[in-house]
């Protein structure tokens, strides 16, 4: 191992880096909140200033992934689709395997320039998180109790907030509504089977009614659907942590456009052509584990330097007055102040770590198992 690499396991590194990504976040909240009395008077400013604000946030997650563990990530699609990505808006359906699918492809997002409007049906839980759940109320992100009679006037009013937003967006959908194990995969299958449905070996059984309501709700917002499926090479099973430590890894997306007028707007239609999409991407996860690729050219996106620049600013930003902070201090001699100041930096990596834990599929909810279980 080399030096660079042994420096990257380094308990110090991750506290550094976790401080950056904890302090500069509470900032971007603390602006964000600034933006409120901007949002009656122009809207449209309020929310393409929260989207840079949104995008100095998560593309440090982005920068870590690309530059710090060197993950180079490779799209499989039809070239002639990929020059109208992130030019329109699109509702993205993704698998939901791995523990960190949603920061592949936020990667994804920065590379055709959508990250900070970028936006997901998420489950409830996560608006509680810090700094991240936080910012993505100002980003008008989607959340749900995944309980349809609780969810489903705040869902529609959301999705019908988004019609005049004034950036490109891509709007992802895990249909399965939470993340593969045995037990749930099993589950769902009992499910599947009842409905006479075909087994799936690779994924959960989607739930329909929210794509159905998304795609009826953003008709006219949204030109189409990126029928996404994420794998990794060689098995691996990658973490955040493992991101953190500088692990590499090497996801490939297989993305077929599918225009939105070409989707059902019956509902039963509609469930019927999502179901038949999982059958096929089943499939393209079947041939993958044969193969070991996706069907279609390979391409990698170019990477953009801003997620770069941006985590060194705040980096620098953040490092220069604790450096003084820690000279002071030392300085001083005062017990109490090194005390307080040891506890802060610990709180702060307790805090990253809980939500680090957040992203493992140990730590998954119970929702889809056992049956109906919400
Ligand atoms: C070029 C590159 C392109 C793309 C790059 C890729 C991606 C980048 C894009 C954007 C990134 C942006 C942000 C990401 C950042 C971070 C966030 C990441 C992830 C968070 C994700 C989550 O939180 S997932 C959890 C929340 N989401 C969902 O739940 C969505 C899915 N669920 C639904 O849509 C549901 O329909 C619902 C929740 C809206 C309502 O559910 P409900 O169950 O009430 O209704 P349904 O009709 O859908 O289902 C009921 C029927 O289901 C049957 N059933 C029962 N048990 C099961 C079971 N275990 N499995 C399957 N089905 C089951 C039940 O029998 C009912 O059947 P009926 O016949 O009776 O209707
Ligand atoms: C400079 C970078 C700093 C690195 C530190 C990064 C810290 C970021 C920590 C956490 C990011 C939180 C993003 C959470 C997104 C998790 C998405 C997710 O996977 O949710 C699960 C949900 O779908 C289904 O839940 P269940 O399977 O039902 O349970």
């Amino acid at each position: 191992m080399g030096l660079v690499q042994w420096l990257k396991g380094q308990l110090l590194c991750h506290l550094v880096i976790c401080y950056g990504f904890f302090v500069s976040g509470l900032l971007i909240n603390l602006l964000q909140i600034c933006t409120l009395p901007l949002w009656p008077i122009n809207k449209q400013l309020a929310r393409r200033i929260n989207c840079k604000l949104g995008y100095s946030l998560t593309s440090q997650s982005v920068a870590l992934l690309e530059w710090w563990s060197g993950t180079e990530v490779t799209l499989y699609t039809d070239p002639e689709n990929y020059r109208l990505y992130g030019k329109e808006n699109a509702i993205v359906v993704l698998n939901h395997n791995f523990e960190i699918d949603f920061l592949c492809g936020w990667t994804f997002c920065d590379r055709f320039g959508v990250l900070g409007a970028s936006k997901c049906l998420a489950k409830k839980e996560l608006s509680y998180l810090p700094v991240i759940g936080w910012m993505w109320y100002f980003l008008e992100m989607v959340f749900i109790k995944r309980k349809w009679e609780e969810d489903k006037r705040n869902f529609v009013q959301s999705l019908q907030n988004l019609r005049d937003y004034p950036e490109n967006f891509w709007f992802l959908l895990h249909c399965e509504g939470t993340r593969f194990t045995e037990e749930k995969h099993r589950v769902s299958m009992e499910v599947a089977e009842k409905k006479s449905l075909p087994k799936l070996k690779h994924h959960l059984l989607p739930r329909t009614k929210g794509f159905w309501v998304a795609v009826q709700n953003l008709r006219g917002t949204v030109a189409a659907v990126y029928c996404c499926t994420l794998n990794f090479r060689n098995n691996e099973t990658p973490t955040l942590l493992g991101v953190l430590n500088g692990e590499k890894y090497h996801p490939d997306l297989y993305v077929r456009r599918i225009p939105l007028e070409s989707i059902p707007e019956d509902e039963a239609e509609c469930s019927a052509w999502l179901h038949k999409l999982y059958q096929e991407k089943d499939k393209f996860q079947e041939d993958y584990s044969q193969t070991g690729c996706f069907p279609g050219p390979k391409v990698t996106p170019p990477c953009r330097p801003w997620a770069l620049i941006n985590w060194l600013g705040w980096t620098c930003l953040l490092l220069y007055p604790l450096c003084l902070l820690l000279v002071q201090l030392v300085n001083s001699g005062s017990i109490l102040s090194i005390l307080a100041t040891v506890a802060f930096c610990s709180a702060v990596s307790v805090g990253v770590r809980w939500m680090i834990g957040q992203t493992e599929i140990k730590r998954s909810s119970s929702y889809g198992v056992p049956l109906n279980n919400k």
